[in-house]
């Protein structure tokens, strides 16, 4: 496997694999997440509101898991063979433990992903988190959560590829998914996380 690509700032640690994937691979687990995944679009409750979330999510994990996510409960389905096995690379890749897997279906590009950090209490401190892009690219943008001078940091997700948040990166630092005007296709994102 190539070397990945270190993007470094300030408490930041991100590292970049752009073809983790070949092509054969990326099909067969786009067949698997079109048709093995029960996708849901959940509820949140915005400053006292209901919303739908702008964007298909699912939770995948090892059997009891369970993850608090934007306050609401997901409970783990079980991992389809090829999501295991991705689960298994992945974990190799990244040197760390994976036992779930948060699953985001962006049907076009208005769906989208606001700023947050996953640094939820059960995922420890500093936890390792394993992002698996496929199908459209989208940006994936970072701000620094209190050092506003600090430049964003702006990167284009293709398929196929992993990028690994790690150290600091969750407690400093937040992500998103900007809309796109300009994405008329689909994008699924896979997040390996590790539950205590
Ligand atoms: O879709 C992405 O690239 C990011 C997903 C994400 O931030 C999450 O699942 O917490
Ligand atoms: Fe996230």
């Amino acid at each position: 496997m190539e070397k990945p690509e270190l993007i470094c700032g300030p408490d930041l640690s991100l590292y970049l694999w752009r073809d983790f994937l070949n092509a054969d691979e990326q099909q067969n687990l786009l067949h698997s997440l079109r048709h093995d995944i029960e996708w849901r679009i959940d509820k949140i409750k915005l400053f006292g509101k209901e919303h739908f979330i702008p964007r298909r999510q699912a939770f995948i994990g090892d059997h009891g898991l369970s993850y608090r996510y934007s306050k609401l409960t997901l409970t783990a389905d079980a991992w389809p063979t090829p999501l295991d096995r991705l689960r298994n690379t992945v974990s190799r890749q990244c040197d760390t433990p994976f036992n779930c897997a948060l699953l985001n279906h962006y049907r076009d590009g208005q769906d989208k992903m606001g700023w947050h950090s996953d640094d939820e209490p059960e995922l420890g401190q500093n936890p390792a988190v394993a992002s698996i892009s496929l199908g459209e690219a989208r940006r994936f943008v970072l701000r620094h959560k209190t050092m506003k001078s600090c430049e964003k940091v702006d990167l284009t997700l293709t398929s196929g590829s992993l990028l690994l948040m790690a150290g600091t990166t969750q407690h400093f630092w937040q992500h998103s998914v900007p809309a796109s005007k300009r994405v008329h296709q689909e994008r699924y994102n896979l997040t390996f996380r590790y539950i205590r």
